[in-house]
This record gives C-alpha cells, structure tokens and sequence, in this order.
C-alpha cells in the first residue's frame, strides 16, 4: 500500500474532507521535501507530517489507517471540530509531537493511552472536552517536554511526572483538586490557575482544606485510578471549606475596600494623557510573561510592557503614557496611536481586540516568537502588554507612512504619485519579507494573514516593511472573517478554509492594487458578495485587450518599462487564481525576483499585450509566450 493510498484512506475516515480535495492520487503527496498535498509534510519523497488545521473537519478522528506511514512524526488537527473521544495515537508510537488541541473531543481518556510513545515530546489537548483524571501513562513518558491539557473538564490530582524533561506542564482551566507536585512547582502560576481546588506552589500555599487530600505519590492516584467514593466524600468536604474561606476573604475585601474608600486623603491617581484620548487603562493586576517584569502587578506597581527584543532601549507604559499621542487611524481591531517615550524615537501603540484565542502562556509564547523575526522588510514588533480584555503592540513609528496612503491618498499628502520602479521596489520587498515569514513560521497556514496596503509601511527610502503579520494564532476565530485579510480569500468563501496558498492570494491583490491604484473591495467585504474583484476586474479589461488601460493613470507610463509591467500584472493575476492554478509563493518569488525597471531592448511589447487577448481563466497566457 502506498503513502498516498494510506492517506486517501484516511481522508475517507474524515467528514467533510473538502479542504483536501488536491489529494489526488494522479500526484505523489511528496516530491523530494516539498508537498504535493495540501498539509502534508514531507522528507525524501516521504510523509512526516500531517497538518491539517483549521479545515473545518468534523465527525471522530481515526488514526489507525496512519500506521501505514513509517516516517510520520507529527500530526497536527488543531481547530477543527472533531468530536468523539481521543484518537488511539499509540498505534503510531514513533510520533514526536500530536496536536489537538481546539476541537470538541470529549469522554475519559483511558490511562493507558500514551503507553510505549517512548519518543513523543510534545502533546497538546487543550481546549476539548476531556473529563476523567490525568491519563496514567503519561507521567512515564522519557522524552516529554510539552504537555498543554488547559480548558478542559480533567479532574482528581496532577500525577507525580517521572520524567526531567517537563518545560511544560499547562493544565489551567480545568477541575484538578489538591496539592501540584513539587516537581512542578517552578513552573509559571499561569499553567495551574482555573482550578478551583488546586493549591501549592507555584499557587499558593496548601492551607487546610487541601492538606486532606492523600499525597499525589499515592499509587492508586499514580496509576490513574481513582477510588471515587472516598473521593466524593472528600470533594464535598473541601468544596464546604473552599466557601466558608471564601466567603471570610470576600468579607475581609470588602471591609477594606471600604475602610480605603473613607480615608479623606486617598487621591486617584491622574489619568494620563493618552489614558484620557484612547482609554487605554493600565491594569494593576496584569503583567506580561518575561521573567524580569514577574513583580509587576503587585499592589503599588505599575505594570510592564514585555519587551521582546535586546537590542532596544526600554521603556515602561507609564513613560508613554504621559507622551502626547496621535491617533494614527482606526482599523478592523481598534486604534493604533503615536507616542514617543521620554528618551527616545516615535513609536506606534496598536490596540487589539479580538485577541483572546489563546491563553496567556501561549500568548506570551507566540509574542516572543514574533520577536525574534528579523528582516529588512518586517517591522519588528518591540513590546506587548498583555491584559485579558485588550492587548497592545508596540513598534516603531515609520514615518513615510503606509503604502495604503501613496497610492489612494498621495493628493492630499501634497505628493506626487509613486512612480514605475519605486513600486516595482516595493512589491519585491513585500515578496522578500512574504519569503521570509513563510521560511520563519512554517507551522502557520497563513503565515501572514493580514497582507494589505495599509499593512504595508514605508521608510525613508521607500523600502517597504510588513506589520501586522503572524497573528492568526492569537485572533478569536470567530471574528477572523470579519478582521483578517486572509479569511477574505475566495477559498474561505467557497470552503470555509485558509490555505498555505491564501497569503499568494493576498501579494497578488496587493500587486494588481499598486499596479491599478485601484483601492481592493475583496478586504471590505464580510460575507460572500457579489460585487466584482479587483482579480475580476482587471482580467476581464486583459481579456478585452485593453491591457495598457489598466495601469494606474497617476504613474507616469515610460515606454520601455511596459513590458516588465504587463509581466507583474500577470504574476498579480497568476497569484489570484482558484487554488489549483494559483501559484505556490515559491514560484511567485522567482517570477517577481527576475523583473527589473526596463525590458530587455529585444523584447516585442505589442507581442505581450497581445498576450492579453488570449485565454486563461484570469485572461492572461503562461510564461511561454512571454518570452
Ligand atoms: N508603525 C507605524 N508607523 C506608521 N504608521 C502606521 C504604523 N502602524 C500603523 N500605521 C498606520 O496607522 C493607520 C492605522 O493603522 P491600523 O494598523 O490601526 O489599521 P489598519 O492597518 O488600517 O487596519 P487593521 O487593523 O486591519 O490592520 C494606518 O494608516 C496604518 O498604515
């Protein structure tokens, strides 16, 4: 049986399989180490990996027909809506990482359902349906080093883990009782809290109630199982004491908030300037996640921005908050203003909101990953400041403003139009900086999600700098449609998906946008609409061979530069394209790498316009004609 077979197989297990529709068995998945399959991984002609997130898949997951794969590795099924309970992932024992987390699975997992997954290092279940205690078999697992099981329904105590290798261990958000494990006890506070009946470090002290809980080195807690009627017993006593303790500290609060409240003296504190323009409150009791802000939040203190790159001066909230701002526009998820810290240069402060897909730890995990992004054409993302109801970024402020401006607003900037190679320019950092996400954040389907002109900022010298990218992770999904550039793609609105394709989507509407100076209407629309895309738009004046009539009139047309125009309005096009034509961002690269400001002297212009007369679906022919 062949790889392909094996997966077609198991694409027959999965409901509503429609996003896989270019598995097809006249293609290998896998050409060497790149994919032929959408969601495969692949290594020497082989299967490695199976992402397959955000596919809208439903019914039960059944692993079993994947056994067939001898080098899978990792399989990854986050955010889809499987339900039923978990898959028997130890039929496949060789599995490094499994990701599930973002589904409905539901029902106890059997404690014997990690055993023999000797190489497995990263299991990730949060967010399902789980209930039952901590599956047995995974305190022994040698390699272990990432667990997340938060927000779901587990319950009993945390098992003593056997293994050193434990970075991770999140079970926030579920239903645990009793002390956490001394060898747990580094961990972040973060990872335990949403249990109601948890207790010890890094929590807080295990004061009475807890302590009548056996120790969690009780072998029968160990093993998994659990003697339910003692168990009961104890649960009603210790929720008995939970609310008699509860009830004394909401009386002590409430006896000296109001004490505080009648002391003739207590001043409030002055609302800052930009506090009092954009209502960004400063939250006493947040902090961001690196470790030298870990004393933020205490009483008196302010909190911290967490920076996340060394190479840059820091700065506390509170400087830029007394700094004068400037609201520099509003956009799908809030405001972004100007400010600029005491010492030091402008910088750009983005309220977001719609920014809760993921808990704190992970929050702070993925912020850190975008920092350590560096390329010339990615505006570095400086700090954070995490709260749960709003999130704020901090970048630089760039000052020739955004690319959105130079093309539909130039006029009233008092500017001239952006001329033939200063959009070539800027089209071929866009790519550069696309290439680079795509190589930096393989594991994001969109890797930049949100590509649009006012995304796209340009420095003194009109190089472009991406901003805004990365974040489909941390966004609600529920509110992606509404926000992202990404969920706007004809793929979404067809099959409700978000492919490794939808970012070439995104550089090729971005393309035809600097090409036409036409403003895109696919980004205002919410639902399916009826009114015509740009892509639609400009094939359809292709077609009719009027070619020239489709560049920006305010770019001033030099003759001998038409050539290497017409050959970016077809990449612009080649990248619109329905998903099976649209070329990958790879090939997309090349072309664009390989344009330059004038055509070759030998080139026959009327010969390339006329290309336009003739068929494709988007009206323009293939590379062969060009040449
Ligand atoms: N770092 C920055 N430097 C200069 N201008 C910026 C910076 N960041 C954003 N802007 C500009 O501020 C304006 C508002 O930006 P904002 O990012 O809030 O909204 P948007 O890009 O229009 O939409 P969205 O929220 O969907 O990204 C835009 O014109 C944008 O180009």
């Amino acid at each position: 049986i062949t790889e392909a077979e094996t997966l077609l197989t198991f694409k027959s297990s999965i409901s509503n399989n429609t996003a896989l529709s270019s598995w097809d068995i006249k293609n290998p998945p896998c050409k060497g180490n790149s994919a032929n399959w959408v969601g495969v991984l692949c290594i020497q002609d082989s299967v490695w990996g199976l992402q397959l997130e955000n596919m809208g898949f439903t019914g039960t997951l059944n692993v079993s027909s994947l056994t067939n794969l001898p080098n899978l590795r990792t399989i990854s099924f986050m955010n889809n809506r499987f339900d039923g309970p978990i898959p028997e992932i130890k039929k496949i024992p060789a599995l490094k990482s499994v990701f599930l987390s973002r589904n409905r699975l539901s029902g106890e997992i059997p404690a014997d359902s990690f055993t023999g997954m000797v190489w497995l290092k990263k299991l990730y279940l949060s967010q399902n349906q789980f209930t039952g205690a901590i599956p047995a078999s995974l305190v022994s697992l040698p390699k272990l080093m990432e667990a997340r099981l938060d927000g779901n329904h587990f319950e009993g105590l945390i098992p003593v883990f056997k293994t050193q290798n434990l970075v991770t261990f999140n079970v926030s958000d579920n239903a645990l009782l009793g002390p956490i494990p001394s060898g747990l006890n580094k961990m972040p506070i973060t990872m335990f809290q949403g249990n109601k009946g948890l207790c010890g470090q890094p929590l807080g002290p295990c004061n009475s109630p807890t302590a009548l809980l056996p120790s969690p080195n009780d072998s029968s807690i160990v093993n998994g199982v659990r003697n339910t009627s003692k168990h009961t017993a104890r649960s009603i006593l210790i929720i008995l004491i939970l609310c008699v303790v509860a009830l004394v500290a909401i009386l002590a609060v409430m006896f000296a908030l109001r004490r505080r409240s009648s002391r003739p003296n207590s001043v409030e504190s002055p609302q800052s300037n930009l506090e009092k323009k954009t209502g960004i409150k400063e939250d006493q009791s947040s902090h961001g996640g690196s470790s030298h802000h870990s004393s933020a939040g205490r009483k008196g203190e302010v909190p911290k921005l967490s920076f996340v790159r060394d190479d840059r001066e820091k700065f506390e909230l509170p400087d830029l908050l007394k700094a004068s701002a400037e609201i520099l526009g509003s956009g799908c998820f809030g405001a972004s203003y100007k400010a600029a810290p005491t010492t030091g240069s402008a910088m750009v402060v983005k309220r977001f909101k719609k920014m809760n897909n993921v808990g704190r730890e992970e929050f702070h995990e993925h912020m850190r990953r975008i920092g350590r992004l560096n390329h010339p054409n990615l505006l570095p993302l400086v700090a954070y400041y995490y709260r749960k109801e709003e999130k704020l970024l901090v970048t630089d402020f760039v000052h020739n403003g955004s690319l959105a401006v130079h093309l539909h607003g130039h006029q009233s900037l008092g500017q001239p139009s952006l001329d033939w190679p200063t959009r070539l320019k800027i089209v071929k950092g866009v790519t550069a900086g696309l290439a680079y996400l795509y190589k930096e954040l393989p594991s994001l389907i969109a890797p930049h999600g949100h590509l649009k002109s006012s995304n796209v900022l340009l420095n003194e010298s009109y190089e472009p700098l991406l901003s805004d990218y990365g974040l489909i992770p941390v966004i609600n999904q529920e509110s992606a449609q509404e926000l992202m550039v990404a969920y706007k793609s004809p793929e979404y609105f067809q099959n409700g998906r978000v492919t490794k394709k939808t970012d070439v989507w995104g550089l090729g509407i971005l393309i035809l946008e600097i090409l036409t100076g036409k403003f895109p209407a696919n980004f205002l629309k919410e639902g399916q609409g009826d009114e015509e895309d740009l892509a639609m738009l400009v094939s359809s004046i292709v077609k009719e061979g009027r070619v020239e009539e489709v560049f920006d009139k305010e770019m001033e047309m030099e003759k001998n530069s038409i050539g290497e125009m017409v050959r970016l309005l077809k990449i612009g096009l080649s990248c619109c394209e329905n998903l099976e034509n649209r070329l990958e961002l790879k090939e997309a690269v090349e072309k664009i790498e390989e344009l330059k400001e004038k055509d070759d002297h030998d080139d026959d212009h009327s010969s390339i316009i006329s290309d336009g007369e003739k068929k494709s679906s988007r009206g323009l022919s293939d590379d062969s004609t060009m040449s």
